[in-house]
């Protein structure tokens, strides 16, 4: 148990060193010590299969992004996860190569006759009856939001109103929370409002999409041990700081400079180092300040003052309803704990590692809103919010066959759980029960 967190080591047997990074960890790196593991020889590793898909790049329907970025990756679990339809399936013996030498650095099963796959192939008939239109919800929603905070943080400079600014940063912190649901979706161009809101898509999309998804709460879930040894969220032994003042400054102190460290580390790396890679990206932060200057003629000073006030207030929102819910109460399952004997199959995982909330379970836009919707989400991640809804009732029916529940806890026992979980140093003697 000691030192667990340091030591990288895992009760799944997930082989990452990830965790012995320096307190701002960064996305490129946990792509290089995955690659170390994963015995994917360079190509793409689905299962126990190696595929050549470099000319598949500019291909796939799901946008160059996922293919380029996971060279020389095991990506069976993104790869089941992020398709529904059996299209993906038939087109992959095209670019197979040879099988791979080593055993994947992943415990987790897809078995045909287990929960996952069966609940996939239940849903493929309820997808394909919805309407096209059904996800322009959460369009709207993100762009109402995204106009929104432009005009609020623009309103409080102006007036020089902090109420305002604090407002602003409400409704931006929601727009990253709905920007989430585009994250996992082929490319599109929403993706880009979160640059903008200062939380870079391409470091997102690896640390939340290849990393905590497949793996969560898992010695590979970058999400889970990024502000470590900051932020203990792993069983293991913690020091007087973390373990009786994390209460005190993660809320008020790591979680509103989350998104300008990163920042600013970019930036450093940058001008100082001189590292550009995605540079471009990182400077799409500076549109918003920008705008508010040329808009309001308000001193550099006062606009560049109220900017990183919304943006603390930003990072402060969004990490209060993203970080602090769904997977970290202490009944939840974190790498260290006593893992299920004979069940591996990765949908029983997504589901011993992600809670629900009681008020946002099945209610649209206040899912998209609040992270609702959770287990199902992380079941079925590019599905847009508004089309997880309609799988509820498959959803039930198949956690019926397989002895399953849902997770649902109530709003408070959640976050409370989340900050009990920061001082836990024990791990979990039993297995997760649903
Ligand atoms: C990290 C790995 C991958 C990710 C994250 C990913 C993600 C996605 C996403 C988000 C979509 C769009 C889904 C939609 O809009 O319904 C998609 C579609 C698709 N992808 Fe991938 N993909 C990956 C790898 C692959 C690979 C290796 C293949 C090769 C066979 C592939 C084949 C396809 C096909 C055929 C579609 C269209 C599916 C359909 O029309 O039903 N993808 N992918």
């Amino acid at each position: 148990m000691a030192g667990f967190h340091r030591s990288g080591s895992s009760s799944l047997g997930i082989k990452h060193e990830g965790n012995k990074q320096s307190i701002i960890k960064s996305a490129d790196r946990w792509l290089e010590d995955k690659r170390k593991f994963d015995g994917a020889e360079n190509l793409w590793r689905i299962h126990d299969c190696l595929y050549d898909m470099t000319e598949f790049i500019d291909k796939h329907p799901g946008g160059k992004f996922w293919i380029e970025t996971t060279k020389g990756l095991d990506i069976t679990e993104t790869w089941e996860s992020h398709h529904i339809s059996s299209k993906p399936e038939h087109l992959l013996p095209k670019y197979f190569v040879r099988k791979a030498k080593v055993p994947r650095n992943s415990p987790f099963t897809f078995h045909e006759d287990g929960f996952y796959k069966t609940l996939k192939r239940n849903a493929r008939p309820v997808l394909a009856t919805l309407p096209k239109h059904v996800s322009s919800t959460s369009n709207y929603v993100f762009d109402v939001l995204f106009v929104a905070s432009f005009v609020l943080t623009a309103t409080a400079t102006f007036y020089s109103s902090y109420l305002i600014g604090f407002a602003a940063g409400i409704c931006m912190g929601f727009a990253l929370l709905v920007g989430h649901n585009f994250y996992h979706q082929l490319d599109n161009f929403r993706i880009y409002y979160n640059d903008i809101f200062m939380l870079s898509s391409r470091d997102f999309r690896i640390v939340h999409v290849l990393s905590h998804h497949p793996f969560p709460n898992s010695v590979s879930d970058m999400q889970a041990y990024l502000v470590e040894p900051i932020v203990l969220l792993f069983p293991g032994r913690k020091c007087f700081i973390t373990k009786y003042l994390s209460y005190i400054y993660v809320p008020f102190l790591v979680w509103p400079t989350l998104f300008l460290s990163v920042h600013c580390v970019k930036l450093y790396e940058w001008i100082v180092l001189g590292n550009s890679d995605h540079i471009e990206k990182t400077l799409l932060a500076w549109i918003l300040p920008l705008f508010v200057y040329v808009l309001t003629k308000q001193p550099l000073l006062h606009v560049m003052t109220m900017w990183i006030f919304v943006m603390l207030n930003t990072g402060l929102w969004f990490s209060f309803i993203g970080f602090a819910t769904n997977h970290y109460h202490p009944d939840i399952f974190m790498d260290g704990d006593k893992p299920r004997e004979n069940e591996r199959d990765w949908g029983v995982f997504q589901l011993d590692t992600a809670g629900d909330k009681t008020d946002v379970v099945n209610t649209n836009i206040l899912g998209l809103l609040f992270f609702g919707d959770h287990a199902l989400h992380h079941l079925f991640p590019a599905l847009d919010h508004s089309v997880i809804q309609h799988l509820y009732p498959v959803f039930r029916e198949t956690l019926r066959t397989f002895n399953l529940e849902l997770r649902v806890m109530g709003k408070g026992e959640i976050v409370g759980g989340y900050f009990w979980r920061l001082s836990k140093e024990a791990a979990n003697p039993l297995p997760p029960a649903l």
